[in-house]
């Protein structure tokens, strides 16, 4: 069996993915129709070619455009479905994604429209396709606390269905310490934390996100290894880092998949997991990230085992759920062997 064929079959979860992130530009163009939304694109070729970035901001300024076509819950019900049949094609078998309501409450659209469509989406996808997930809050983080926290009140009644907050959005001068309160407040409240760090921002966002948020888990974190200390830190606390080697090519974060920090992460000891962030703007879902990066630089079958392993420990799910996953895992590597 290839590599590719091995990837494909095998089960994976996915722990960093932005449910506005995986509309894709042909669901632009009928959700903008069915809304009476225009669209500063006549086609889909011409979405798609300005999907040339060259950072973060670049990026964000089209995705935060691209939100304005989804009005109603059966938007939000329709894109998450979409993205789950698109996974579940990648044998995905367990997904956290995150929202940005901020993005959405901003343009006058209730909390509970969003929140209702997505969950939705995700208990069709649970019943239809068996894939299980869990919701979390991402937090704008080019927005002010107080912002921060009322989008965590408007989100009262859907706690005992949301699994976590997060921080996104410009990285760059919006360090964790911003949110150090409002994290705080999540965390009392049971809520799992995320932070985005380290993706443009410097290693010392990566240890504010650690001392001052008291993050679960840490999205992308790629620049922590610029810092040795840092490094043997995140090892040594077996931190899980929801890495996503095609984002970080479209946003030049690194620039070319063969110079990708992965390999030496795994080098080191780190608890890795590869996902596909935003993958309508980024040119692929889980496998093409897993395939392109194991193609450019050189991932083993054991590599690629571990990757997907350390998905399903890393994620949210309850210590009995983790096992029945991580056997599923076992049992196909042992299969294919
Ligand atoms: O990769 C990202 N980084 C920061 N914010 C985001 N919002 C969607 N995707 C991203
Ligand atoms: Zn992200």
């Amino acid at each position: 069996m290839s590599l590719d064929a091995y990837i494909a079959g095998l089960p994976k979860a996915e722990l960093h993915l932005h449910i506005e992130g995986s509309l894709e530009p042909e669901q632009m163009f009928d959700f903008a129709r069915r809304n009476r939304v225009s669209i500063p694109f006549d086609s889909v070729e011409a979405v798609r070619a300005a999907y040339d970035f060259s950072n973060l901001q670049d990026f964000l300024d089209i995705y935060y455009a691209g939100a304005n076509v989804l009005l109603t819950e059966e938007d939000f019900h329709d894109l998450a479905f979409a993205y789950f049949r698109r996974a579940a094609a990648d044998n995905v078998r367990h997904a956290e994604i995150f929202f940005d309501p901020q993005t959405h409450t901003d343009r006058g659209l209730p909390f509970g429209v969003v929140a209702e469509g997505l969950l939705a989406g995700m208990k069709r996808a649970e019943r239809e396709l068996g894939v299980s997930s869990k919701l979390i809050l991402c937090f704008l983080r080019h927005l002010d606390e107080h912002a921060a926290f009322d989008a965590l009140h408007q989100a009262g009644p859907w706690l005992d269905r949301i699994a976590g907050v997060g921080l996104d959005s410009s990285e760059v001068g919006h360090p964790p310490s911003k949110f150090e309160r409002v994290f705080a407040r999540a965390r009392e409240m049971g809520l799992k934390l995320c932070a985005h760090a380290g993706e443009e921002g410097p290693p010392e966002y990566v240890r504010e996100a650690l001392d001052l948020l008291r993050i679960d888990r840490m999205d992308h974190g790629n620049r922590s290894m610029e810092d040795e200390a840092l490094i043997e830190r995140l090892a040594a606390s077996q931190m899980t880092l929801t890495v996503c080697p095609l984002s970080n090519l479209k946003l030049c974060v690194v620039k070319d998949l063969r110079d990708h920090p992965v390999p030496e992460m795994l080098r080191r000891g780190l608890h890795v997991t590869l996902n596909s962030d935003d993958p309508a703007y980024f040119g692929g879902y889980v496998n093409d990230n897993y395939r392109r990066l194991a193609e450019a630089v050189g991932l083993t079958r054991e590599q690629v085992t571990q990757l997907a392993r350390n998905s399903f420990e890393g994620s949210f799910l309850d210590e009995r759920e983790k096992a029945a996953r991580l056997a599923e895992v076992e049992v196909y590597a042992a299969k294919s062997g």
